[in-house]
């Protein structure tokens, strides 16, 4: 059956605008949401604990800033956007408590819904805006006049407005100015983690990394190898976003296109296929929900060590000398736009 889309004379925005919206966290998603709901004109606080970091950049933009307690009794929307691995503790006891019959509680991602590890009464609606992209992105293309594709999710419709009030939410942060689809937070999560494990930051991160120290093993220098595996990767990306595979393999020399057809398949072979179902089992069964929960609990050691790893790969030094002479590649991340 084909996705439900939505866009922007689909969505009633006074619905959102005539309530009172916490959003609990002010970081990649959060600082998009709260400022993009304020510019659309929402009644917006947010919620960070008393020792935030975030709390500043939040006041600097002009935003009421409370705890999350306070900007949870205060509103009658309330949007997590905490780190997942903190957000069942934040609902306990910041958010539960202030959750009354008719309230509505929103998900940027549907983790700790999906796999239990919060459960909201049944007499609130529990509904999600995911937006497809990082949250940085999400703000940019706000201010830019544009939007980031959304999925939007009902869990729970106690008060029979679920829905329309979540695709309101996703017009405020301009998600339906690119399409808003329909789902629910089981395909939402897996399709989510699923991507960015395989696909977007797992794969494609392992693919560049390998690339690269393929050619420069060999004895190429790294300069070309980072242009040719890591710079070029978005030009190309670029093509695909804009118009499909096809668009790209139209672009690129009949050599180029030659060679991904007969060796592509050879680099994402049956092995990759099979390991990237293997992926997909271990998110539909919870097992990487629960790896991921207890390597938090414990203070995530092995979280340190793949950072530390991937920061001393020598791909980065590379990239850092050859950016810095690209002054239109190092487009800063900000908490405005
Ligand atoms: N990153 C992204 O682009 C995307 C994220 N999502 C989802 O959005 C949600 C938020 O992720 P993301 O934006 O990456 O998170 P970040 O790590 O970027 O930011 C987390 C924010 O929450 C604050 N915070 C930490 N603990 C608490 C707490 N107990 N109570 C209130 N605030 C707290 C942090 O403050 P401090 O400064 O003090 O650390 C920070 O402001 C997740 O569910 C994620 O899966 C969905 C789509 C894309
Ligand atoms: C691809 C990573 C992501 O799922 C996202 C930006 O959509 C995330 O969790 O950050
Ligand atoms: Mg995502
Ligand atoms: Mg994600």
């Amino acid at each position: 059956m084909p996705a439900e889309v939505y866009y922007d004379d689909d969505a009633d925005l006074s619905l959102i605008q005539g309530r009172k919206v916490a959003v609990l966290g002010y970081g990649s998603q959060g600082h998009a949401h709260a400022l993009s709901l304020r510019d659309s004109g929402v009644d917006v606080r947010v919620g960070l604990p008393e020792g935030s970091k975030s709390r500043a950049k939040a006041e600097e933009q002009g935003l009421r800033v409370l705890t999350p307690a306070e900007a949870s009794a205060e509103a009658d929307v309330i949007m997590i956007l905490a780190p997942d691995t903190a957000q069942r503790t934040l609902y306990a006891e910041s958010v539960a408590p202030h959750l009354t019959a008719g309230k509505a509680l929103f998900f940027g991602h549907g983790l700790n819904i999906r796999y239990g590890f919060i459960t909201p009464p049944a007499d609130v609606d529990v509904a999600m805006v995911a937006p497809k992209g990082p949250g940085h992105l999400v703000r940019r293309q706000f201010v830019d006049g544009k939007g980031v594709p959304c999925l939007v999710a009902v869990e729970q419709d106690a008060t029979g407005n679920a829905f329309a009030l979540a695709l309101a939410y996703a017009a405020g942060i301009g998600g339906t100015r690119a399409g808003v689809i329909k789902t629910t937070f089981k395909e939402e999560t897996e399709t989510d983690l699923f991507g960015e494990q395989a696909v977007l930051c797992g794969g494609a991160s392992a693919l560049v990394q390998t690339g690269f120290e393929v050619l420069t093993e060999a004895g190429y220098a790294p300069e070309v190898a980072y242009f040719e595996c890591l710079h070029e990767l978005k030009l190309i990306v670029d093509l695909m976003y804009e118009g499909g595979i096809a668009r790209m393999r139209y672009s690129v020399s009949d050599t180029a296109e030659y060679g991904d057809y007969s060796r592509g398949p050879r680099v994402v072979d049956a092995r990759v296929k099979e390991e990237m179902k293997r992926i997909l089992a271990e998110i539909q069964s919870g097992e990487f929900a629960r790896e991921w929960i207890a390597e938090d609990d414990a203070g995530r050691p092995n979280f340190a060590k793949y950072r530390e790893q991937g920061a001393n790969h020598p791909i980065e030094e590379t990239g850092k000398k050859l950016r810095s002479m690209m002054s239109w590649v190092d487009r800063p991340i900000t908490e405005t736009a």
